[in-house]
């Protein structure tokens, strides 16, 4: 369940802006995603001209295209603090009248349950995206990770709190996704999300949720990649 999501152009600018404010020595959260890449691109080139730092991947995803570019990789356990933490969303509260301004849904690519524990470690946590995320109130489905075994007491549960959950399918195998964690999403609507902070406190609380997509209280700024260079939105 990926995003349409805005153009490659713009998705480059906010993740190159982002690359940017990596300073030498820095531990970076590498988030996921097609914005996210971009950024791990740009650190790639950085670490090519000398910069020197260590990545921790949120996903299978990030820690291929890391390799791949030639970041060093280091795992939270190994480390006394992550500096900075780069990640996309799939979509950004964008109201600053509003107490869910900055809130994010996250998920779109199953990752969020890493991303979460990456982004929430790091002493600041920034925002790729581009136009099309952004959102006067989040609405998107929510994906929630869960434990096999409980994806249908979940699926109860979530209809109790008035979403609609479907379990997500794989793409290019029968059957659901399955995450990197070895876990099932179940995507879930709950039409327009007025309080993210509370649904996320009452997701929270559900037995056999390993982790949801919503970030409330977590992000920092966010870079938006336009057609012509970069909006910041700061927290
Ligand atoms: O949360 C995510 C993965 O779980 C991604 O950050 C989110 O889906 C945005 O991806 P993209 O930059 O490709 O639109």
């Amino acid at each position: 369940m990926k995003t349409a999501g805005g153009s490659d152009a713009a998705k480059r600018r906010a993740g190159e802006r982002a690359a940017d404010e990596v300073a030498d020595g820095a531990v970076v959260g590498l988030g996921t995603g097609s914005t996210t890449a971009h950024a791990i691109r740009a650190l790639g080139r950085a670490v090519d001209d000398g910069l020197t730092i260590r990545g921790v991947p949120t996903s299978f995803q990030s820690r291929q295209l890391a390799l791949e570019v030639g970041i060093p990789l280091t795992t939270l356990d190994a480390v006394e603090t992550v500096d900075i933490a780069i990640d996309g969303a799939d979509q950004v509260a964008d109201d600053p009248e509003s107490a869910g301004h900055g809130a994010l849904i996250k998920g779109g690519g199953a990752a969020h349950t890493r991303e979460k524990v990456v982004d929430a470690a790091a002493d600041r946590f920034v925002v790729v995206a581009d136009p099309s995320k952004l959102a006067a109130t989040l609405e998107r489905a929510v994906p929630i990770e869960v434990i096999p075994d409980a994806h249908t007491v979940v699926a109860d549960r979530v209809r109790d709190l008035g979403g609609e959950p479907t379990l997500r399918e794989a793409g290019a195998k029968d059957g659901p996704v399955v995450t990197d964690n070895g876990n099932l999403v179940l995507d879930c609507e709950f039409g327009a999300i007025d309080d993210p902070g509370d649904l996320a406190t009452r997701l929270s609380r559900l037995p056999g949720v390993l982790e949801h997509g919503l970030f409330v209280d977590l992000a920092d700024v966010t870079y938006v990649g336009t057609e012509s260079g970069v909006e910041t939105r700061e927290y």
